[in-house]
């Protein structure tokens, strides 16, 4: 078992592909519920340690394309590969598996867990443990639980985790809670990370530990995929960006690109959707130094 962010592990798991390769790829993926088609022909790429965040208005399929990516849909048509592999309607722990991890827009912890147990329950599908271990608890059993829960714990001082460790997992705020979620999903050490509106229900403070956080994952060389309607946070984390509007890609490109791009800007704010405006005119609002200043000042 490998000994967790500090040891630089994480880097090592990401493979042997080059910086920039690409790891996903989306081809000409629908998904359609009865009369609804809620993905339409969607292709985009993910590369190896690039942040890249998925947008579009309330309703624009973001969503229902992270649930094929990570095998809780199947595609009505098209297909999904990860590092070179055909991933189309595996089930998702096959999925999670190959190196994809992911986390909820609701969050989907273990409330009665603890902190820590929630963690190391991220990270059993790792563990050079068997039966024969598990049953007889023999010491290579105990080594391997040793090293679980102090990897949990390097995970959950990566992430920021500040809460008791020890107490169920629902005791917490809510923004540790999510912060518990992102180290549980990145216990697994994946190639990727999908995350869907990590930022939600966050204060402003809590906002921006979630920025650097997510500019830290990154270095680690995992792959960040991000659906995530604050647009400050987007704009500022993001190397590319794909917009969504009515389950079909209307733009991929830069966050400079996205921003300035005619049809992005008509989808938000031609949307009936109120927070989709504000969207639109949160951004329309911050210059090019307020959104990429700090950026480059950090680089
Ligand atoms: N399980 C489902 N059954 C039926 N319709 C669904 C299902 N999941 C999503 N939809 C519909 O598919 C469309 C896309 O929904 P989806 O949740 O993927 O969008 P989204 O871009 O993630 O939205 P939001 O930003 O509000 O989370 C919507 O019209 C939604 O009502």
């Amino acid at each position: 078992m490998s000994a967790g962010p500090t040891s630089g592990a994480v880097a090592s798991t990401t493979g042997a592909a080059p910086a920039g390769a690409v790891l996903l790829e989306v081809r000409d993926m629908t998904v359609a519920f009865g009369g609804v088609t809620a993905v339409n022909g969607l292709s985009f790429d993910g590369h190896q340690g690039e942040v890249l965040s998925v947008i579009g208005p309330n309703g624009a399929g973001k969503t229902s394309a992270f649930n094929c990516i990570t095998g809780f849909y199947k595609p009505s048509a098209g297909r999904v590969l990860f590092d070179g592999a055909d991933i189309t309607g595996q089930r998702p722990a096959r999925i999670a598996g190959r190196g994809v991890a992911r986390t909820f827009q609701n969050l989907r912890l273990f409330g009665e867990l603890t902190v820590l147990d929630n963690v190391r329950a991220g990270m059993h599908v790792r563990l050079r443990q068997n039966a024969f271990d598990a049953i007889l608890h023999t010491p290579r059993y105990h080594r391997s639980e040793q090293e679980a829960t102090d990897e949990a714990h390097r995970w959950l001082d990566f992430v920021g985790s500040t809460g008791d460790r020890g107490s169920a997992v629902r005791n917490l705020p809510y923004g540790e809670q999510r912060r518990v979620e992102i180290a549980r999903a990145l216990a697994r050490e994946p190639k990727m990370l999908l995350l869907d509106e990590p930022a939600a229900g966050l204060n402003h403070g809590e906002k921006d530990q979630l920025l650097d956080l997510l500019r830290r994952i990154s270095r680690l060389g995992t792959a960040v995929v991000l659906i995530e309607h604050d647009m400050g946070l987007v704009m500022e984390v993001s190397e590319r960006i794909v917009v969504l509007n009515y389950g079909k890609e209307i733009a991929d490109g830069t966050p400079h690109e996205i921003r300035t791009n005619p049809a992005v800007i008509e989808a938000y704010l031609g949307s009936e959707d109120a927070e989709a405006r504000a969207e639109a005119e949160q951004v329309a609002q911050m210059s090019d130094e307020e959104i990429f200043g700090e950026r480059e000042a950090q680089s």
